[in-house]
């Protein structure tokens, strides 16, 4: 990898709060940000708009391969435009989230993915949300983040976040939704779900949000001069 902008990485299972931290530490740095799983996300979606089975290898990977997508800026929100539609409420759906893992265990799939994905390390920085951010698509990453929590807190987050939104959600389902895409993405055979070897594993159970944000930063700065 011939990356010259440093690059941190934030990988972890759903719900653990990923986003949130990379979000915050993004702007903190005025860093770009990578939500890999939304490129992941939207090939499950392009799959679907395009009648393309999700279980085909064969198919999935030219659609992966020349995705039309678009992360637009909004003020607080990224809209994401997929050839030309705004499919941003549609993208954060659980549903999409357990297709996107299924399209994701596949190899060839992954493959074609990782160009568009080192592609964002550009100056002054990256922070790049994921599951094999720090394994396979940033290996060489300077600091990297291995966010766990509980999969009933993940799901009680998960919750009170559908909440928010009007949605009408159960702590069950969500709790079984959530365990079986773990268990796909730490199972399946190419980039599973695992801390690198060099990551700083941070289990925010029992953190907020500014508690897990002062002990990334704390790692961050012990990795890199310009978090202070
Ligand atoms: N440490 C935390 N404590 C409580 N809630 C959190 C924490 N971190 C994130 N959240 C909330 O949990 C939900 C899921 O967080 P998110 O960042 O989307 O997780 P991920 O990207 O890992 O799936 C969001 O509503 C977020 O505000
Ligand atoms: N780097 C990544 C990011 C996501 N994914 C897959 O995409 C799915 C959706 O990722 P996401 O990050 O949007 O999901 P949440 O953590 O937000 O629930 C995950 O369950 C993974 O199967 C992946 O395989 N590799």
């Amino acid at each position: 990898m011939s990356t010259q902008a440093p690059v941190i990485t934030v990988d972890g299972p759903s719900g653990a709060g990923k986003g949130t931290l990379c979000m915050l530490l993004a702007e903190k740095l005025g860093w770009h940000l990578l939500d890999s799983g939304a490129i992941y996300r939207v090939l499950a979606l392009a799959a679907i708009h395009h009648g393309v089975n999700p279980d085909s290898e064969e198919a999935l990977v030219p659609l992966a391969a020349h995705l039309d997508v678009q992360f637009k800026a909004e003020g607080d929100l990224v809209k994401v435009i997929l050839e030309g539609e705004d499919v941003s409420s549609e993208l954060r759906k659980e549903e999409t989230g357990m297709a996107a893992s299924k399209v994701a265990a596949l190899p060839r799939v992954r493959e074609a993915l990782l160009r568009r994905q080192r592609a964002f390390a550009e100056a002054p920085g990256l922070v790049a949300d994921g599951r094999d951010m720090g394994t396979v698509v940033f290996p060489k990453a300077e600091a990297k983040i291995f966010l766990d929590a509980s999969a009933e807190e993940r799901a009680q987050r998960r919750m009170n976040q559908l909440q928010l939104k009007g949605l009408d959600v159960n702590f069950d389902r969500l709790l079984s939704e959530i365990q079986e895409r773990d268990d796909r993405d730490r199972n399946r055979a190419v980039a599973p779900l695992r801390p690198a070897d060099d990551a700083f594993v941070l289990d925010s159970t029992s953190l907020n949000i500014e508690q897990v944000l002062e002990q990334a930063l704390s790692y961050i700065e012990s990795k890199l001069t310009v978090a202070s």
